[in-house]
């Protein structure tokens, strides 16, 4: 069995609805226990009570109304106290985190497909959190229709935005991953695009592949 060489690393898992992200968080959690890790997983919006609260809020059909600066400024929150409560102090303990979803996602959807801009998202998440980039960002790439297609519930107020603006979402995780590839400072971050239309087991290996090659060392 490979075997995993780190410690308190925060590990994002992004891209659109419906792309497998909580899948591979759970096949990754129990990965990366199995080896002996400490490991934390959360959502973003959501995990904490407030940001619980936040994302019943955005998420609610009921307000169809909702403005693009308003989502970024809501999912921003939600992000803060995840960070203050839980995600800091985990790290200092040596835990890994994995989250499904972080500031990638409000630069996809609202930055790109919601034409609030990818660059005012990131100015306001350096004002606002603590930490912008994980050790990690692995983005689930995904055709949108494909994607939609999975979702068998009902679906809420950001997935009834309709297949134009996910199609966008998508462009925007792809000119990120692009974006960070050629930034520099804080910025830049470590992006890793992965081809989601795959079996479940074949996207995990890959995962726990990338996350060997550029967190530690495997035997
Ligand atoms: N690689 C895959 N191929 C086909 N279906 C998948 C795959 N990964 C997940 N699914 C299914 O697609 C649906 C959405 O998966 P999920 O992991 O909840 O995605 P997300 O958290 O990104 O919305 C679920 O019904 C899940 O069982
Ligand atoms: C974190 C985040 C999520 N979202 C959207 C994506 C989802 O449609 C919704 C809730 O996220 P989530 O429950 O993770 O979606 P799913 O499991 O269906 O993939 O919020 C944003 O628009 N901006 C953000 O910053």
């Amino acid at each position: 069995m490979q075997k995993i060489f780190f410690t308190g690393k925060f590990i994002v898992l992004d891209g659109p609805d419906g792309c497998g992200k909580s899948t591979q968080a759970a096949l990754l959690r129990e990965k990366l226990i199995s080896t002996g890790l400490e490991v934390v997983s959360y959502r973003d919006p959501g995990t904490t009570r407030i940001g619980e609260a936040i994302r019943e809020i955005l998420l609610a059909t009921e307000y169809a109304g909702m403005g693009d600066n308003v989502e970024v400024l809501l999912y921003m929150a939600a992000r803060a106290q995840l960070w203050r409560e839980k995600i800091s102090s985990d790290l200092e303990n040596g835990k890994c985190v994995i989250m499904d979803r972080w500031l990638s996602s409000t630069c996809a959807y609202q930055g790109k497909a919601g034409g609030f801009g990818i660059d005012k998202v990131i100015n306001i998440a350096r004002d606002s959190l603590e930490r912008l980039w994980p050790d990690i960002t692995i983005i689930l790439d995904i055709d949108s229709s494909l994607a939609a297609k999975r979702i068998r519930r009902e679906l809420d107020r950001m997935e009834l935005k309709g297949c134009g603006y996910h199609k966008m979402v998508r462009q925007g995780y792809l000119e990120l991953a692009d974006k960070m590839e050629n930034e520099t400072g804080d910025v830049s971050a470590l992006f890793k695009l992965i081809n989601a239309d795959d079996t479940p087991e074949s996207i995990h290996s890959k995962i726990v592949e990338i996350l060997i090659n550029n967190l530690g060392k495997g035997i």
